[in-house]
């Protein structure tokens, strides 16, 4: 089955932060289960993005001016390309619709918990926010929705790994901020969060929870290993999300949540989009069979948008 041995190691890319490293150790563990290989014929390789560039990625500085689509994900796919690596981990939240040619991603774990979760030192739940509380927030779909339910609190450019996010709170920046319950899970680190919030509360980003790995097209070995790896209902999931995203053209940075659930035999999905401000949300779901997901997802987003107005998306 394996061209892999300890001379000649399975390379697995990843970038060097905690939650990456955690979600290639995870890759590594199943891969070595499934196929029986010797510890050191898998061998893992850490990559610097844009993204992870402190110098230009300045802590108060959106992201979404920086370089949007592929600014976690450039490196890697040009090292999976030239053969330096053989696999990539990628957390498909952050994740591009569509993958370079000659690249193929549809390898998906099973999906963690895909719920936002609340963090504060001392505030229990999202509803018991004090009038006029400040919020650090980098992502524009939580702070669209937060800004939409209550007009009232100040929003603040909050970003780092979750170490320097709960130093920010602790040192008075904010008083709450948000993460993903899967990356808190991943890290171990669940009880730092206050507790879940309800996706009808907060729906999640497009493929939240959800690790994809990514792989060269006409590499027949690797994608054998892969497949035996793949967790079909995420992929039928990501299916309907990921072709809603497609169609509104969105990335990580847009203000767009989406989720589809399996209900019965079918799946049931639900869509929004946001005015950046929070000023206006249009929302709407499907429910269908399995096999009509993605035609779903790219309906669902095309009736949003013959609901926004042209200047929906504009943004400062
Ligand atoms: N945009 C950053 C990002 N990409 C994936 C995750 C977490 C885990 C996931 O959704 O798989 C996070 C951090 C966060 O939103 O708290």
């Amino acid at each position: 089955m394996t061209r892999f041995t300890p001379q000649t190691p399975l390379k697995i890319g990843t970038r060097g932060s905690p939650l990456a490293l955690a979600q290639a150790h995870e890759t590594r563990d199943r891969l070595r289960a499934a196929h029986g290989l010797d510890e050191s014929a898998v061998e893992i390789v850490i990559i610097k993005t844009t993204g992870d560039d402190r110098a230009l990625i300045a802590a108060d500085r959106p992201l979404k001016e920086i370089g949007g689509k592929g600014l976690f994900t450039k490196e890697i796919e040009e090292a999976l390309l030239s053969g330096a690596i053989d696999i990539a981990v990628h957390s498909m939240k952050d994740m591009p619709v569509e993958q370079p040619a000659g690249l193929i991603l549809d390898c998906y774990l099973p999906r963690e918990d895909v719920r936002d979760a609340f963090v504060s030192p001392g505030i229990a739940r999202l509803t018991d926010l004090p009038e006029g509380a400040v919020v650090g927030s980098s992502s524009l779909r939580r702070r669209a929705q937060l800004a939409h339910r209550r007009p009232d609190l100040k929003l603040v450019e909050f970003r780092g790994n979750v170490q320097t996010r709960l130093k920010k709170l602790q040192d008075g920046v904010a008083q709450a901020t948000f993460l993903a319950m899967a990356g808190l899970n991943r890290l171990g680190m669940a009880h730092v969060a206050q507790g879940p919030i309800e996706v009808e509360e907060m729906l999640p980003a497009v493929a939240q929870g959800a690790i994809g790995i990514e792989c060269r097209m006409a590499d027949d070995t690797v994608r054998a290993m892969l497949a035996a790896l793949h967790d079909g209902p995420t992929g039928e999931r990501l299916a309907a999300e990921r072709a809603f995203l497609a169609t509104l053209d969105g990335s990580c940075e847009t203000p767009i949540a989406g989720l589809a659930l399996h209900d019965g035999a079918g799946l049931w999905l639900r869509g929004e989009i946001l005015r950046p401000d929070g000023s206006e949300v249009i929302g709407g779901e499907r429910r269908v069979a399995v096999a009509d997901a993605a035609e779903a997802g790219a309906d669902l987003a095309r009736e949003l948008l013959s609901q926004a107005p042209a200047n929906f998306f504009d943004w400062r």
